[in-house]
């Protein structure tokens, strides 16, 4: 894999995802920041769209040894593809039952919170339902989070399944960071809060942080 390129928003979650499974594999990449919100949305520029029809982020590119043109997007998809191009250093265990059970954790953020609160849905929410995005994000958060810190419990050593990290890790940081935005209170999740703690010592989790991205806004 050669001439990396993510198309990314600095506090897009799964932007966030590809990030650090990128970082994890020691993958330099170019940055190609698309703002979800400038512009109606530079997600929905036609020349986006034509990468991502969904026109979501993350979308990553790259080129073959032989010179083919590749992309991806959906986050799971991209973590899957680099954890069977780059296996090491890995990002999923060997045992199939943790294997199972990291994809488990990853998921229950993956499909059961993030798509609830994405940018997408609050916006339709505020706009069309006029109701309280905020309120409805938190709620899917706390729903989330709650089943997420009661799950750990099996599996948790210093990450979320034992002492390495997986997929449930580089799915967890940044969920805990949007739960944040919408004024979750995480004092109920010590598990989650401390694995969090354990991943940000660490290089790629670091380099993969909203602020330190090019297109970061100051607060
Ligand atoms: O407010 C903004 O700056 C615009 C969009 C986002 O950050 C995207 C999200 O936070 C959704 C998510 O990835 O969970």
């Amino acid at each position: 894999m050669k001439n990396l390129k993510l198309h990314s928003y600095w506090r897009s979650s799964a932007s966030w995802r590809a990030r650090i499974a990128l970082h994890w594999k020691g993958l330099p990449f170019e940055y190609r920041a698309v703002h979800l919100l400038q512009d109606g949305g530079q997600q929905f520029q036609p020349a986006y769209r034509a990468l991502n029809p969904m026109a979501r982020l993350p979308t990553l590119e790259w080129t073959e040894a032989d010179g083919q043109t590749r992309k991806l997007s959906e986050s799971l998809a991209i973590l899957e593809y680099l954890e069977e191009r780059v296996p090491s250093p890995a990002l999923l265990p060997t045992d199939a039952y943790l294997r199972a059970k990291a994809r488990m954790l990853a998921e229950m953020v993956n499909s059961g919170m993030q798509p609830l609160q994405n940018t997408s849905v609050t916006l339709r929410i505020k706009n069309e339902l006029k109701a309280d995005e905020k309120a409805w994000a938190a709620h899917w958060n706390v729903h989330g989070l709650t089943s997420l810190e009661a799950a750990v419990q099996e599996t948790a050593g210093r990450y979320c399944v034992g002492d390495a990290v997986s997929f449930a890790d580089v799915l967890l940081v940044p969920q805990l960071y949007g739960a944040r935005r919408f004024g979750v209170d995480l004092k109920p999740y010590p598990t989650l809060l401390r694995i969090e703690a354990a991943c940000n010592e660490l290089p790629a989790f670091q380099a993969a942080q909203p602020d330190r991205q090019p297109d970061a806004q100051p607060a």
